[in-house]
């Protein structure tokens, strides 16, 4: 299983060697628990061990190796984040995408050797979403050849990117070129904030750290401001776009192709909310067998609380999402890779498809991982709220998804511009013209389900419904938009007035890639004990999500009320086929004790005497009287007893 969920048995051998030297390597542990730390002190530890590392990195894993880099991440430096996280996330793929062969032999093997810390700066204090009213300047000074960078108001300055307050001396920043008075719109500059030698902002620069944050606190988050700073012209990544020294501007091939960062980090961060959904799930679902309240049958002992059918209804359908999730996830990263190879040749044709799958796939995935994490927090009773759980870390740090790299409605509403498109190739007959991924909308289908009607059908008949309501959603919401504009509305304002019906669209529309990709995996799976495990899941995952959407199936009786209750008895009877699994099914995943961090997951099981040990060693027990009882609460008391 664990070769199905991490892509192959080399992958999950080499994972289990990773997190064997690891444990072997004490200077690379958390020095105290995290939740007893103070920001300052976790900001210090994780460079710590970030600098360790930088120089053991060779011995542990194969550095050029992404998964295996990610997954030392994870263990030694964990999902609160590090000094350099922007650097490996965007700061790298915005230089190895954007810029020149020139420019990239400059700066690349300085930013891989880590002489250089970059980051990514684009959001501002006033705007994030709409890059068009960005307002850090870069104007063309044809005398000097360079270009100059200006923060004009507080709105403009730079606001959020990772690292940027205290870690990074480098920044691909965007900000809108300007040359002989013409705005060329957001471009990406590389530009260097701090001196090398004593990591002081340069003058013209005020940057420094945005404060404490809801989670990824070990994460700088900075402000940026530019006082009229100065960067040679050589600085815009020129990759795609130009500019001569006379000032001449050559456009891209593709006028969003300055905004590949942002698509690869939709594209490879719904792996990592799979791995932080199932962290969640293996702390809940561990306890779950361990912790006995209240008994089923009251002539037998307590029972395991995860014997309870509200139990596995809370975790079982979030297990099925964590694992179709991540195979979503790896289908989307091996297009993004052919997508950027063909954008690296010249070719921008797939450009379009990649970003709506990614901007639907982020939005729900984030969205239905909260949900799960919290879920998984609230499966764990009181113990869920202590942060000896550490779930409330992983929910804060996950969350954090459905706003960053493109708020989750806005980026839901870019998808939907696809479909709307495809609607309209639809309604005009064009149906041979839409794209492999929306192909479906095209096909005409038939008037009811058979869901119950075909026995071993497979999952046919489940995506065709999730096509049906998918399909029937967008031809609605799109009506309603042309039926707006053809009323004399202006296109805008027609959007606006539809884009919840829009948006309800673009989920099913992910919901139904996500469904398919699971089947897809599931049908390419040749061990057979596996395949089954995975298939009572895919059962489990299409009749629950079938459920959550019935109201769009009902309405125009593609499902009936006797079709509902055989999926809801389908998602009790796979409730109970998954219980004798539902361990191995998240130990699968092979998180070491050192990654999940947390106190009551833990492999051995021995929840409560873990928990008592980490109470007594929170620092607050160092004494049994505090000074905050000396010098406020007993005096007080005192005082009262008078
Ligand atoms: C195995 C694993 C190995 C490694 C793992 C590695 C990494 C793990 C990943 C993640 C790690 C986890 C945690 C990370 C932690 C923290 C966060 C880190 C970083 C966060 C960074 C940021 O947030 S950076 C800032 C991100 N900002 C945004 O996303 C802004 C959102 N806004 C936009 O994108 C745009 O403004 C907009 C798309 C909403 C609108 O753009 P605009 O220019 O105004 O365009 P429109 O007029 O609306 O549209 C015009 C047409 O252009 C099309 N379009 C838009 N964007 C694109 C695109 N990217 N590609 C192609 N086409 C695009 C749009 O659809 C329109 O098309 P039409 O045909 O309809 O006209
Ligand atoms: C943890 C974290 C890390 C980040 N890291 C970085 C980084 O490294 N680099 C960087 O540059 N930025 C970073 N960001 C910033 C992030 O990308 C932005 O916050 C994000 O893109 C959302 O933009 P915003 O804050 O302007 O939200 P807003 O756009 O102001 O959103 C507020 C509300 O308005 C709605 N809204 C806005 N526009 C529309 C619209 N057109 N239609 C409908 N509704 C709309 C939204 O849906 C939302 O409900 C980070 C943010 C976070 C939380």
């Amino acid at each position: 299983m664990a070769a199905q969920i991490w892509g192959s048995e080399k992958r999950a051998r080499r994972r289990r060697e990773i997190s064997a030297k690891i444990a072997q390597m004490p200077e690379l542990h958390d020095s105290k628990p995290l939740p007893f730390m103070t920001r300052e002190e976790k900001i210090m530890e994780s460079a710590r061990k970030l600098t360790i590392l930088t120089e053991k990195m060779g011995q542990i894993i194969d550095p050029t190796d992404p998964a295996e880099l990610y997954h030392l991440n994870n263990e030694v430096l964990g999902l609160e984040g590090n000094p350099m996280a922007l650097h490996g996330v965007m700061f790298i793929p915005a230089l190895s995408a954007q810029a020149s062969d020139e420019q990239q032999a400059k700066w690349l093997p300085r930013a891989l050797r880590r002489e250089i810390i970059g980051t990514y700066a684009q959001t501002e204090l006033g705007h994030g979403t709409n890059l068009q009213n960005l307002e850090t300047t870069a104007t063309y000074d044809l005398a000097t050849q360079e270009f100059v960078l200006h923060t004009p108001q507080i709105t403009a300055l730079k606001w959020w990117p990772g690292n940027l307050g205290k870690s990074s001396n480098y920044a691909v920043v965007v900000a809108h070129m300007i040359i002989k008075a013409k705005n060329y719109g957001p471009h990406p500059f590389m530009v260097q904030l701090r001196d090398e030698k004593t990591h002081e902002p340069l003058p013209g620069i005020t940057i420094g750290d945005i404060g404490p944050k809801m989670a990824y606190n070990i994460v700088d988050n900075g402000f940026l401001g530019f006082n009229k700073y100065r960067i040679p012209r050589t600085n815009l990544l020129m990759r795609h776009t130009k500019v001569e020294a006379d000032g001449t501007y050559i456009k891209p091939p593709h006028a969003k192709i300055n905004y590949s960062a942002m698509v690869h980090v939709r594209a490879y961060m719904l792996t990592g909310q799979a791995i932080m959904l199932a962290s969640a799930l293996n702390i809940a679902t561990r306890y779950s067998s361990v912790r006995r309240q209240g008994q089923i049958d009251k002539s037998q002992p307590e029972v395991k609380v995860l014997e309870y059918q509200t139990q596995q209804h809370r975790l079982f359908p979030s297990i099925a999402r964590a694992y179709a999730f991540q195979f979503a996830g790896a289908e989307t990263v091996k297009l993004y890779e052919h997508v950027l190879k063909e954008m690296k040749s010249g070719n921008v044709s797939l450009m379009a498809d990649l970003h709506a799958l990614t901007s639907g796939l982020k939005s729900v995935v984030t969205y239905q991982t909260g949900e799960g994490i919290e879920q998984a927090r609230m499966a764990c009773g009181g113990h869920g709220y202590s942060m000896a759980s550490y779930i409330s870390e992983i929910y804060g740090v996950a969350i954090g998804g459905c706003t960053y790299e493109g708020e989750n409605m806005v980026m839901l509403l870019q998808l939907a511009r696809y479909l709307v498109k495809s609607a309209a190739l639809v309604k005009s007959g064009q149906s041979s013209k839409l794209g492999p991924l929306v192909a479906y909308l095209g096909v005409k289908s038939e008037p009811t389900s058979l869901i119950d009607r075909i026995p071993n059908s497979g999952f046919t008949e489940y995506v065709k419904t999730f096509q049906h309501v998918s399909k029937r959603q967008t031809l609605k919401a799109a009506d309603m938009f042309f039926g707006l504009m053809e009323k004399g509305e202006k296109r805008e304002i027609a959007w606006n007035k539809c884009s919840v019906e829009l948006n309800r669209a673009s989920r099913l529309h992910t919901r139904l890639f996500i469904v398919e990709a699971f089947v897809r995996r599931v049908n390419e799976i040749a061990d057979i004990r596996i395949k089954e495990a995975l298939t009572d899941l895919l059962h489990l995952h299409v009749n629950y999500e079938l459920l959550d959407i019935a109201s769009y199936a009902l309405e125009d009786g593609f499902l009936s009320a006797s079709q509902l209750d055989y999926i809801r008895d389908q998602v009790y009877l796979y409730l109970g086929k998954i219980r004798p699994n539902a361990v191995s099914l998240l130990d699968s995943w092979e998180f070491s004790d050192i990654e999940l961090r947390s106190v009551l997951g833990r492999r051995d099981g021995n929840v409560y005497e873990n928990l008592f040990k980490w109470a007594k060693s929170s620092p607050l027990n160092k004494t049994d009287v505090l000074s905050s009882v000396t010098q406020y609460l007993k005096p007080m008391m005192e005082k009262a007893r008078l």
